[in-house]
């Protein structure tokens, strides 16, 4: 029987979050500049590697896997990939296909993913107005996504919505964001800006919006009751009374998360990140690349988790750099 993967701190690692591409067909102004610099395609796992790495986590006791990017639906024969998933699936060795999607490739992609055995899929949507989506993914189109939403749901995926709270920004629509949810029983999860990035003058700090502060404007109009229930991730739950909706709150500078923390991630290169808030990593691309024996793959993966580190490092309190993570949210996806 084959040992599970334990971290330092005897947590076990049953999630993996697999980030496909660093490419986009969005600019978001929180995750990416507007020229950014994307890497070479032959520096990219190929859907071969990527299928040998997933495959050998699996092998090594990972029950969720998360495919996200950059934008993981612009990555050219993806479907091959989830569909060459679905095997581990239908085993039962993995519990959970899904993948972190901006919608816009839905339209397209829904029926496939549902085929493929996704059951889940989250949206990322900070605001349902026309201009103010166009301007904070400066690339992107509201209706465009707002099809790839019916289409899933269509498909008979379960959606749930990832929403950034940016001061200044959505605050004015967290009622209309809640209710939009609650017509379409779309789950809702609002995310605290996280700073991450050399995002040109973006000014992140002034940006940031509580979640706690957010949940206080929701007491206004709602009896707002904190559930016990944990999903395996970063999110807290609460229960709105009036409507019944159930929202999550991730609030990832808090470490309240951490002491159970069941994840690692993987970026397109094929590096291992075993902590989003921190810069540590090591490469498993060489390993993979070196030799067709999964038993070397396997060591420098169970090397990788020996070092995953208590928990993260972000700090708004430290107005200097060494507050920040440098890296670009969507190099580990997320
Ligand atoms: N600090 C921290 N934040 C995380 C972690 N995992 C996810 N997040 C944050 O949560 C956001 C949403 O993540 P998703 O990709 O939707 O996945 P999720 O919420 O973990 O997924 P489910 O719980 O399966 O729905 C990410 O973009 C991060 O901002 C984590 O391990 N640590
Ligand atoms: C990097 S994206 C990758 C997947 C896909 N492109 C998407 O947008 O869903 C994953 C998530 O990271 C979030 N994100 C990106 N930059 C962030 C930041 N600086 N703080 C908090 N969340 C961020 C996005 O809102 C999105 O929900
Ligand atoms: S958050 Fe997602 S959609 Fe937006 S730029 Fe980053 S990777 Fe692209
Ligand atoms: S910040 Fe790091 S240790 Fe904490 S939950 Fe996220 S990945 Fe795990």
């Amino acid at each position: 029987m084959t040992q599970p993967l334990l971290d330092p701190f005897d947590r076990a690692i049953r999630y993996l979050r697999v980030s496909v591409t660093d490419r986009c067909d969005f600019r978001c102004v929180y995750c990416m500049s507007e020229n950014m610099q994307f890497l070479p395609k032959k520096d990219l796992l190929t859907l071969e590697e990527l299928d040998r790495l997933c495959s050998t986590f699996i092998g090594l006791g990972v029950e969720k896997l998360r495919i996200t990017g950059g934008e993981p639906l612009v990555r050219r024969d993806i479907m091959t990939f989830f569909r060459s998933m679905t095997r581990h699936l239908d085993s039962g060795a993995l519990k959970e296909l899904t993948v972190t999607t901006n919608g816009s490739q839905l339209a397209k992609y829904a029926q496939d993913l549902a085929d493929a055995g996704v059951k889940r899929i989250n949206v990322s949507l900070d605001t349902l107005d026309e201009k103010k989506f166009a301007d904070i993914t400066r690339w992107g189109r509201l209706p465009q996504v707002l099809k790839g939403i019916d289409a899933a749901q269509a498909a008979g995926l379960r959606v749930k919505l990832n929403c950034v709270a940016l001061k200044g920004f959505n605050e004015d629509e967290l009622f209309d964001i809640q209710s939009w949810c609650a017509e379409r029983d779309i789950d809702l999860t609002f995310i605290e800006v996280m700073p991450m990035g050399d995002i040109g003058n973006e000014d992140r700090l002034g940006q940031y919006w509580s979640l706690r502060d957010l949940r206080g404007e929701l007491e206004k109009n709602f009896t707002v009751t904190d559930l016990a229930e944990r999903s395996g991730g970063p999110a807290r739950y609460v229960r709105l009374e009036e409507t019944g909706q159930k929202i999550g709150f991730i609030t990832p500078l808090s470490h309240n998360f951490c002491e159970s923390c069941n994840r690692v991630r993987i970026t397109c290169t094929g590096e291992i990140y075993t902590c989003l808030g921190q810069e540590g990593h090591s490469d498993l691309r060489a390993p993979l690349r070196a030799s067709d024996d999964d038993a070397h793959l396997e060591a420098a993966i169970r090397r990788a988790i020996g070092l995953k580190p208590k928990g993260h490092d972000f700090d708004y309190s430290r107005q200097s750099v060494d507050g920040r993570v440098s890296r670009h949210m969507s190099h580990t996806g997320g």
